[in-house]
């Protein structure tokens, strides 16, 4: 009966090939004779399982993968890439799930009269798109009052921020605004100003976020009333250290390349080849940035959110002392970088010069100076500089925010929370591990949508239907966040004057060693494994106190407070509750491991903040509302490596493994089988359906 089946099997160059079965194959055959589809046989030796059953072609490229009769990883993959490179259909939907593929060019899919083409629509009426998921989150507002979420997540370069854009100007497009009239405009101008602060690019993104962002934006009687943006995880490492090829934040570059603007005389500017901070990439020019047009719109977005032009000036101002802070440390007080530096501050040379090459004691009832090395004095450079960034990124979105504000307040809303998406490199740090674990957290909510829901609608449906135990993360977000947890350690150790590395790691393997989502690697420097719901991490222990200490001197702290300037004053004093920032987000490798320290902790630092505690915004729970209503979810992929590439076997691994196979998996043991409703009957070949479903009866009609 297998005869004449196509069946997938697995190959090093395509991943997944097609083949013929071209005998019959019995119970306990060794091989599975099979011809490919360049005519050669193969005797395809079966292990444990047999290859996956081929899909009919009348279903392979439908829209929803949930149609696929056969749900499993080929199939999924070859449907994509049907669709994308058949079609150019960027958009599939898999269940709740709407995949998006980066089609690195634009499209004609996003005019205005698309978007009202989608408006008022049902979901399945129109092709997937995200203004379909966007439309749908709309109407479920307007009609039960509920808020929405749209969740966007993937790895880096996948589009998320592109997508998050079209959702938002589909929402100011068919919400138009109901009082201020200018405030679509102003909800639409925060993305130039988020970017120019909060962008860089990368050797995969010239305009890569490096940042997590959840825009809700607010609605009163379905028409926009304003909106908030929260931040998570800036990633302030990019302030003094950035790769080969890769830049600084984009704002610098704006500023550098704008020198000659009469209102940024006397800032003692210069191109960005000239300050370490901006030219450790060597490519301060980025091919698809024009700098000097980018700080117009930066500004005409500063002026757009009633920041006016003194203000943009003084904001700007802000920034240029970080490029003479890099020449600073070890220097005489006489130092010309350090005199424009302080000057530009309104602070003193001298206990500028005192507090970067000194650190302050305290022991019991003693307080004394002790010299810092020079390696020590530039990590007190690079901690201030990070530290003064983080606190000019969330000064402007605090701005930001006090322009979108609505003064009548709003009765709904609709978040889309852009965050980045799992990540695992060579070697993983804390960085990885924070992100890795908000990962873990929006996957709870994936599961919660995806099953628990789905079952729930079955149930009132009253569909005959055993409940599914589907891959439950919540003893991995237990060993993360809960009493006695990695966290829970971390956070101790880092209370601890002589807190270290070494010896978090010893309690951490005395405590977990029994977890099954912990393992002690054989390596033979200080590491775990943590068993995440999208595979295996090891990071290494290297650094994780002192970064999520996130320690800067006190004393420097308190010299910017101190500031003669209005605008630093209002910047460092505003300081304590601010957004979630993180201090080397993906800074993976040994370059950029902090060292562990044994020093005293400044008395300050007892009571901060812990950065991994600020993952969530401080709360365990998601940062969005508990009353929202049905989530969306955009998983978007990229199909390039180098950025020209397209469609290829890379891409289909690169979205085999980030990709939604474990969810597939999954949700195959749900109703995976939505039969295509035609009117002219399918022949019987093409109405595939899988045994475990039980549906026998189909097939005799
Ligand atoms: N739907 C689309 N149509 C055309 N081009 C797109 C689309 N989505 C993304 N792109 C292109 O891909 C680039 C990268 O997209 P985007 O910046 O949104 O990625 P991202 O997932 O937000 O990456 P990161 O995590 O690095 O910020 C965009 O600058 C744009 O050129």
């Amino acid at each position: 009966e297998h005869w004449g089946a196509r069946v997938w099997i697995p190959d090093c160059v395509e991943v997944w090939r097609v083949a013929e079965v071209t005998r019959s194959y019995k119970e306990g055959d060794a091989v599975l004779h099979l011809r490919l589809e360049d005519g050669s046989a193969l005797a395809y030796p079966i292990e444990s399982q047999l290859p996956p059953l081929c899909n009919p072609d009348c279903l392979s490229g439908a829209d929803d993968l949930v149609a696929l009769s056969y749900l499993h990883e080929p199939a999924v993959l070859h449907s994509l890439r049907r669709r994308f490179v058949e079609a150019n259909a960027i958009y599939t939907y898999c269940g709740v799930i709407l995949v998006a593929i980066n089609p690195y060019k634009p499209l004609p899919i996003y005019e205005e009269e698309v978007i009202y083409a989608y408006s008022g629509h049902e979901i399945g009426d129109m092709d997937p798109h995200i203004f379909a998921l966007a439309e749908e989150a709309y109407k479920q507002m307007v009609r039960f009052g509920k808020n929405q979420s749209l969740i966007i997540s993937g790895e880096s370069g996948a589009g998320k921020t592109a997508s998050a854009k079209y959702a938002m100007r589909y929402f100011t497009t068919v919400g138009g605004c109901l009082c201020d009239s200018s405030m679509e405009e102003k909800v639409l101008a925060s993305s130039p100003l988020m970017e120019a602060f909060g962008n860089a690019r990368t050797t995969r993104n010239d305009n890569s976020s490096r940042f997590g962002k959840y825009i809700e934006i607010g609605f009163s009687q379905a028409r926009v009333t304003g909106a908030t943006i929260k931040t998570y995880l800036l990633e302030k490492s990019r302030v003094t250290f950035h790769a080969k090829a890769e830049r600084n934040y984009h704002i610098f570059y704006q500023l550098c390349a704008s020198a000659a603007l009469p209102e940024l005389q006397g800032l003692g500017l210069r191109g960005a080849e000239s300050f370490h901070y901006t030219c450790q990439g060597q490519c301060t020019a980025a091919q698809s940035t024009n700098d000097v047009a980018d700080l117009d719109s930066t500004r005409h977005a500063f002026s757009l959110l009633g920041t006016g032009p003194a203000r943009v000036g003084r904001g700007q101002a802000g920034l240029v002392p970080q490029g003479y802070l890099s020449h600073c440390p070890h220097t005489s007080p006489a130092d010309k970088a350090l005199g424009l530096f302080c000057m530009l501050l309104g602070v003193e040379a001298s206990q500028v010069m005192r507090w970067l090459c000194h650190r302050k004691l305290v022991t019991a009832g003693e307080t004394y100076l002790k010299p810092l090395s020079r390696q020590q004095a530039l990590d007190s450079r690079d901690a201030l500089a990070k530290h003064m960034y983080g606190q000019v990124f969330r000064w402007m979105v605090s701005r930001v925010n006090r322009a979108l504000r609505s003064p009548e307040g709003h009765r709904t809303s609709i978040g889309i929370l852009d965050i980045y998406g799992f990540e695992m490199f060579e070697l993983n740090s804390f960085e990885q591990f924070c992100i890795n674990y908000a990962n873990e957290k929006l996957q709870q909510l994936f599961n919660l949508h995806v099953f628990k829901l789905e079952q729930e609608e079955y149930v009132t449906e009253e569909i005959p239907w055993v409940f599914v135990d589907f891959c439950d993360n919540q003893p991995c977000i237990e060993l993360i966040e809960g009493q006695l947890g990695i966290l829970d350690l971390l956070n101790e150790e880092c209370k601890m004057p002589q807190g270290s590395d070494g010896s978090w790691a010893q309690k951490l393997y005395r405590t977990h060693l029994s977890s099954s989502h912990f393992q002690k690697p054989k390596t033979p420097t200080d590491a775990f494994v943590v068993c995440h719901f999208a595979g295996k991490v090891e990071y290494q222990c290297d650094g994780f106190v002192e970064k999520n200490r996130d320690a800067v001197p006190e004393e420097l702290v308190g010299l910017l407070r101190a500031s003669k300037s209005a605008l630093l004053a209002e910047l460092f004093l505003e300081e304590g509750d601010g957004p979630t920032s993180l201090q080397s987000r993906r800074s993976s490798g040994p370059r950029m491991a902090g060292r562990p320290s044994r020093r005293s902790l400044p008395s300050s630092q007892k009571s901060k903040k812990s950065i991994s505690s600020q993952v969530w915004g401080g709360e365990k729970n998601v940062c969005w509302p508990r009353t929202t209503g049905v989530v969306k979810i955009l998983r978007a992929y990229t199909p390039a490596v180098g950025l020209e590439e397209r469609i290829s076997p890379s891409f289909i691994s690169s979205v085999e493994v980030r990709g939604p196979s474990q969810l597939l998996v999954d949700t195959s043991h749900l109703f995976p089988v939505h039969l295509p409703f035609t009117t002219s009957p399918l022949h019987l070949d093409e109405l595939r359906i899988p045994d475990a479903l039980n549906l026998a009866f189909l097939v005799r009609l």
